[in-house]
Formats: C-alpha cells, sequence, structure tokens
C-alpha cells in the first residue's frame, strides 16, 4: 500500500479543542512542535506517523471576530494556509450555539469545500447538542465527511482518523523522521538520560540505575521545552558517583542528554536533572513498565 502523507489545517473557534484533539490523534501529551516551513504556514500541533503515512496537524493563525485591522490581516493569512494544506478540518463545539463567526469561518471555507472535513467535538458533554451542529454543518457543506467526536474521551476519533488517511493523497513523509514519534516521547527521554549515566558509569552502577520524568512542559509557542527528571540510584552510596566531584558528573550529564534531547525536539531544552536513591524501586511496578516502555 502506498504510503500517504498530507497537511491538515484544524480550523475552529478558540477553545473548541484544537490541542487536545491533535493530542488525542497523535497519542500523547505534548506535540512535537516543528518550525514552520513556509511563512503563511502556521505552528505545526502534531505530526502523526504510522505505517500509512504522516498526517501533519497546523494551525491557523487564528480566526476570530475582533479588531477589524487584526481580523483582516488573519483573514487573509489564513486564506493562505488554507490554500496550501491538503486538508482542512474544521471543528464545531457542540456545547456553543453557532454565532456570527461560525457563519465567517463557514463562508471562508465554502471554497475549500472538496478538502473538508468536520468535527463536532465535546459529545461527552450533556449541554451538547449535536444534531443542531450536524444539520448546520450538513446544510454548509453538503456530501462532506461528519463526524461527531469527544477529544476528551477519544470517542469517534478513530473513525475521523482513518478518513483522514483516505482523503490524504499518495506521498512521501512531509517530515523526516526525528521529527515524529509514535512513542511516548517522556519514554525516549528517560532512554536518552539513562544511556549518558550507564555510558559514563558502567562500571560503578552495573543495572541500578532507573530515569524518570516527573513533568514535561512546552511554552505552547514551539520555542521551549522544560523537562524535570530524576536519576534513582538503589542505594544512597551510589548517589554520590552520579553526582560526582563538585557536581561535576551530573552536570556532565545534563549536558549531554539536553544536547541529545535537543536533536530529538525542536525546542531550547530546559533540563532540571536531580538524584535519588530509592532501594525499592525494582519492585515499583509502575516503574518497572515505563521501564519496559510498556
Ligand atoms: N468535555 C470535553 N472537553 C473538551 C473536549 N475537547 C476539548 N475540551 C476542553 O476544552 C478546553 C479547550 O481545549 P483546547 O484543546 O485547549 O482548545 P483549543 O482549540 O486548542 O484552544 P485555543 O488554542 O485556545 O484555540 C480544554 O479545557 C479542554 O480540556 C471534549 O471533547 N470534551
Amino acid at each position: 500500500m502506498a504510503m500517504k502523507s498530507a497537511w491538515i489545517t484544524l480550523i475552529g473557534r478558540p477553545s473548541v479543542g484544537k490541542s487536545t484533539l491533535v493530542n488525542c490523534l497523535c497519542g500523547r501529551k505534548i506535540s512535537i512542535v516543528a518550525p514552520s516551513p513556509q511563512t503563511t504556514r502556521s505552528t505545526v500541533r502534531g505530526i502523526l506517523t504510522e505505517e500509512r503515512g504522516q498526517l501533519v496537524f497546523a494551525d491557523t493563525p487564528g480566526y476570530h471576530i475582533s479588531d477589524k485591522k487584526l481580523n483582516r490581516y488573519l483573514k487573509t493569512a489564513t486564506e493562505a494556509a488554507l490554500e496550501e494544506c491538503e486538508l482542512v478540518l474544521y471543528i464545531i463545539d457542540a456545547t456553543r450555539s453557532a454565532g456570527q463567526e461560525e457563519r465567517e469561518i463557514a463562508g471562508l471555507l465554502a471554497p475549500l469545500a472538496e478538502k473538508l472535513v468536520v468535527a463536532i467535538n465535546k459529545n461527552d458533554l450533556p449541554e451538547a447538542s449535536v444534531p443542531a451542529a450536524e444539520t448546520a454543518a450538513a446544510e454548509a457543506f453538503p456530501g462532506r465527511p461528519i463526524f461527531t467526536i469527544s477529544a476528551e474521551t477519544g470517542e469517534g476519533t478513530e473513525a475521523l482518523l482513518n478518513t483522514l488517511f483516505e482523503l490524504s493523497p499518495e506521498g512521501e513523509l512531509l517530515y523526516p523522521e526525528e521529527f515524529y514519534t509514535d512513542q511516548d516521547p517522556e519514554f525516549r527521554v528517560t532512554e536518552i538520560i539513562r544511556e549518558q549515566v550507564i555510558g559514563r558509569l558502567r562500571q560503578e552502577l552495573p543495572h541500578a540505575v532507573y530515569v524518570a520524568v516527573e513533568d514535561m512542559e512546552s511554552d505552547g509557542k514551539g520555542e521551549k521545552l522544560w523537562i524535570r527528571a530524576v536519576i534513582y540510584v538503589e542505594r544512597e552510596s551510589q548517589k554520590g558517583i552520579v553526582v560526582g566531584k563538585g557536581g561535576s558528573g551530573i552536570a556532565a550529564i545534563r549536558k549531554a542528554s539536553q544536547a541529545e534531547i535537543a536533536r530529538l525536539f525542536p525546542y531550547r531544552i530546559y533540563l532540571d536533572l536531580r538524584v535519588k536513591s530509592d532501594p525499592k524501586w525494582r519492585n515499583r511496578d509502575q516503574l518497572l513498565k515505563r521501564m519496559t516502555g510498556n
């Protein structure tokens, strides 16, 4: 089967659930955000790569009713972004009634109808009025695929994803392999740090190291990524070996890990690394599960 690939522009009112949906589809907590290859294309929110191909989910610069001048600028930028992509995923919030803004978006999307897929989101909420949203969408975009989903619970998102792949043209990967992962990014980060520790201290610390990422947070602009991680050793006495004289060991591990992580995620990386001893870590289910990546 030939590989498919598509640049998919997300459009929808603020807080409609774009980030939640991308994270749900891409199956991880943070989206790997790459710098835009073209100026009119805005931020990449997530990249999903599977055997069947690659989908790149990107934002339009935003579409809000606001100050007239700004609105005009956004409209132009949005139109350019929409023209360049292969598919447009229009997300509607089922809990909000369609207003002026929704009608404007519909007008904007009318000429691009052949690229359009509609997702009506938040159907898990009791206040969602899905039939009304479905009728409005079917009237505005006759014949286009419409899905009712919950980005929060994942309901309906698999069918949506299948259609996105089906409608994508055949093509090569848009981003090189290192820009995507179907592995949990946290797991990759722990592997990088563990490799550094083991590489340096193999003699002194056979098997006695486990790394846990406690927190990973991006600035939302695709520029900075903060990571807090802990290196666990079994015995208190082993802590000193990792930390090294005057902290030189941990500093070297941190520096090398940070450089390695930066190759994986196109962010500026801020890595906070600590060493703790935990004699029982081997017995902890959760830790072992994470260690084996399951
Ligand atoms: N119950 C429920 N909440 C959702 C769903 N999708 C998104 N949300 C919530 O809606 C809020 C906004 O979601 P985001 O994913 O941040 O929305 P967004 O469109 O990316 O927001 P902007 O980038 O500000 O435009 C968050 O509190 C989400 O948890 C859903 O399917 N069900």
